[in-house]
């Protein structure tokens, strides 16, 4: 039989079981990355994962000029971004629709280069995804973009001036670019709205090692005193509580129990309370969380995502499929994408009972509503599910369908597994050292 490496057959039924370990966050990683790129001396980063979106932003560096090797522990990175100047980009449109960071290079490259080109983003296909917000912010700090056919160019004809923003919504991605791009501006900017994700604090230590000012207030505003040169960082990354959570659903999806080392408390306070609502058990250590089934019924809740310190958008797919098993009628209300719930559909070919409304059924109503978008669910349970043949839709989309089919009876045929080596560092290997049953067509893996 031949290798199909993009098959995966997941043999379902059995609890995961046992330990493994998460290392530094996916949305932290690659944006540190770029921050590297704002120095004038190298950078050391350590706790980085391997994983595709890390991969892709050493792509994109390397042809910028900045040179990038592994340093003196393992998962540490060495960043070298001295001969930027020498950029060779020929090959960038390569990295179109690869990840969103791209994004992200306009700041550092403006103040090194004058001149950026960013090719057409990736990501997660769970809603529109525009850049608006940071094309208007790159505006602001003076830069112009002319979109071309194969992506957007852009040039700063003077240094960039520091500048008073309010994001319409408190954008990850834009705060991220307003970071990359005030530290190195002339003057104070002050960023109101902005998001505080954990990642985008430890991206703020991470540029205040290299020097920058940043001050955060508690009402979402960030102020930023531009300096004139940055250097190198040394930093550990914040471990991936995106991540730790989606194991920590699979282990009440299964009905197992697993100890996510890496996991930290700080960072994962929503999701640990709503876990604890569902009838999850944790206990907390020094080095992680275990995270367990107790046995008895899971109870069905009510579920708003929002930006941090709400229930983080990117935890609502692993966890819809633990709530499957729950008792009752749970409630989801989508805020932050306005597809992010069409995954269900086939988890209801598994035997679920999901039912997408275009309502806010949440407590709130959000910038979805009234606008024909499928972002509420009502989620029926407990139902037994069945293996199927499931096409992964996007990256916690996909770990989830993982998590139903080794919480079904039976043997799915899971299709597209390559799309979540972009978030979860060797998740097959970590499979089988759970006690997954899980087979590459033609080459069983544990
Ligand atoms: C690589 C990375 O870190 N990805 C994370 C990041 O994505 P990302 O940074 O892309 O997400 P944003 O916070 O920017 O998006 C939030 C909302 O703002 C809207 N928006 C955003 C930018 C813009 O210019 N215009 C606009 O309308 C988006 O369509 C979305 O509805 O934060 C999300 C929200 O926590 C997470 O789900 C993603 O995992
Ligand atoms: C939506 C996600 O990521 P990205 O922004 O990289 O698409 C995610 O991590 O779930």
């Amino acid at each position: 039989m031949t290798v199909n490496d993009d098959v995966l057959l997941v043999h379902g039924g059995t609890p995961l079981e046992g330990e493994i370990r998460v290392r530094g966050a996916k949305n932290l990683v690659p944006k540190a990355m770029v921050a590297a790129l704002l120095g004038s001396a190298p950078s050391r980063l350590r706790n980085v994962p391997d994983i595709r979106d890390v991969r892709v932003v050493r792509g994109l560096l390397q042809l910028h000029g900045v040179t990038v090797r592994p340093g003196e522990e393992p998962g540490e990175l060495v960043l070298d971004p001295t001969h930027v100047e020498s950029a060779n980009v020929a090959d960038i449109d390569a990295h179109a629709g690869s990840s969103r960071i791209p994004i992200l290079f306009c700041g550092p490259l403006l103040h090194r280069l004058g001149h950026a080109f960013i090719p057409g983003l990736g990501g997660c296909d769970i809603g529109g995804r525009p850049i608006d917000f940071h094309f208007d912010v790159l505006r602001q700090f003076g830069a112009t973009i002319e979109k071309r056919a194969d992506g957007q160019y852009l040039e700063a004809p003077q240094r960039l001036r520091g500048t008073k923003i309010r994001l319409p919504y408190p954008s990850v991605g834009a705060t991220e670019q307003v970071l990359l791009t005030a530290v190195l501006a002339e003057g104070v900017t002050e960023l109101s709205n902005a998001a505080v994700e954990p990642e985008i604090e430890d991206l703020i230590c991470v540029l205040q090692k290299m020097g920058a000012i940043i001050a955060m207030d508690t009402d979402r505003t960030i102020r930023i005193t531009g300096v004139d040169k940055l250097g190198g960082y040394t930093h550990r990354a914040l471990p991936d509580r995106l991540e730790a959570a989606s194991w920590a659903s699979a282990a009440l999806a299964t009905e197992g129990d697993i100890y996510v080392r890496g996991a930290q408390q700080r960072s994962m306070m929503t999701f640990l309370n709503t876990y604890r609502k569902v009838g999850g058990a944790f206990e907390i250590d020094d080095e992680g969380i275990r995270f367990w089934h107790p046995g008895g019924q899971l109870k069905s809740i009510a579920l708003e995502t929002d930006v941090h310190p709400g229930f983080q958008t990117d935890w609502q797919q692993p966890l819809v499929v633990a709530l499957t098993q729950a008792t009752g009628l749970s409630i989801i209300h989508e805020t932050v994408y306005e597809s992010r719930l069409g995954f269900t559909s086939a988890l209801n070919q598994m035997g679920a009972h999901i039912q997408l409304y275009r309502e806010c059924l949440g407590g709130s109503d959000c910038r979805f509503g009234q606008r024909n978008f499928l972002h509420s669910a009502v989620v029926s349970g407990p139902t037994r599910l069945q293996g199927a043949d499931l096409v992964i839709p996007d990256l916690r989309g996909g770990f989830s369908y993982l998590i139903a089919a080794l919480a079904a009876q039976g043997t799915s045929r899971v299709h597209g597994i390559e799309l979540i080596n972009r978030g979860y560092e060797n998740f097959m290997e970590k499979l089988v050292e759970l006690g997954a049953k899980v087979e590459l067509p033609g080459k069983p893996l544990g």
